[in-house]
């Protein structure tokens, strides 16, 4: 399997993105906390080079919050700031402009010692698709400031919102798209719905699912399928759920496409506990 953007569209996306860096003082790069480097653009080192960066694993709500964790120090081992947040509610937003003038702090003083007038911050979202920027956006929105006119290289204006006194961000996102370096992180990104269900065959996802629950959340899932033991093999555990839940079809067979469905669904809502599908250690090791 191998999916590809069209390198059209990720090239433009990387230009609009690198011409606005040039205003911004801080990025801010949002991830799925229950996938933070499948859901992270792999070029996002050399496109936001020389900036001062704030990773949030966003959506921590859904994902294992000792993972998180783990994701946590794994990040600022590599040098970043990083928050666990959770945009749709707040918790651990309100960190952010605290953080992002401590990673602003050095060039502040640089202004200052040559006698510019200090200034607030500015900072721009980037993140993958689907992965919370907008909700973010408007959860950081306390007010927008007036459009900033044009600035050198930027030909639209602006508009700006004002985070606290001392932070603006950018009201438009930058989108950076994911990549699928490999079959796994394709799976990851769907299982998240953070891709469609129809770029890639749902059962087979659901198959991704079930082989990852099983190996790193066994007892949730016999507990949520009802099962004393789950089978080795993968089949038999389809017909295990299949038969618990009646997705019986004429003739007794199972209906593979419902199980698979049913899957997906319930761990997307949460039923199946917070879970995380990407492990640090791993790719610690890796590194
Ligand atoms: N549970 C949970 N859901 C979230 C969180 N943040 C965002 N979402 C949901 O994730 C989905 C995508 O959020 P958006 O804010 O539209 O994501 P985006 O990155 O702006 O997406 P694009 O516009 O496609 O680039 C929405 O259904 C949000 O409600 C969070 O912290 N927790």
């Amino acid at each position: 399997m191998t999916i590809q953007w069209f390198p059209g569209h990720m090239a433009k996306a990387r230009r609009e993105v690198t011409e606005q860096l040039k205003m911004i003082d801080v990025v801010i790069e949002l991830v799925d906390a229950r996938i933070p480097l499948s859901s992270r653009n792999p070029m996002i080192d050399k496109i936001v080079e020389h900036k001062p960066r704030l990773i949030l694993l966003n959506k921590a709500d859904l994902s294992d919050e000792h993972l998180t964790k783990e994701w946590k120090k794994y990040f600022e081992q590599l040098g970043h700031a990083v928050l666990i947040i959770n945009s749709q509610n707040g918790k651990g937003t309100e960190k952010i402009q605290q953080v992002c003038q401590q990673l602003a702090s050095p060039m502040i003083e640089k202004m200052k010692a040559k006698g510019m007038k200090p200034r607030a911050i500015r900072a721009m979202i980037l993140g993958i698709p689907n992965v919370g920027k907008s909700t973010l956006i408007n959860r950081l929105a306390s007010k927008r400031t007036a459009q900033v006119g044009d600035r050198p290289g930027i030909t639209k204006r602006q508009q700006w919102i004002k985070v606290g006194k001392q932070l603006e961000l950018l009201d438009t996102p930058g989108i950076l798209w994911p990549k699928f370096e490999d079959k796994e992180t394709g799976f990851r990104l769907a299982v998240t719905g953070a891709i469609k269900d129809e770029i890639l065959d749902f059962q087979d996802v659901a198959l991704f699912a079930l082989t990852y629950l099983k190996q790193y959340y066994p007892n949730r899932l016999k507990e949520r399928y009802k099962l004393t033991e789950l089978a080795d093999d993968n089949v038999e555990l389809f017909d295990q759920i299949g038969k618990n839940r009646g997705f019986i079809m004429s003739g007794g067979y199972i209906d593979y496409d419902k199980v698979a469905e049913t899957i997906l669904r319930e761990l997307r809502s949460g039923l199946l506990g917070r879970l995380s599908f990407e492990i640090p250690e791993k790719n610690l090791k890796q590194t």
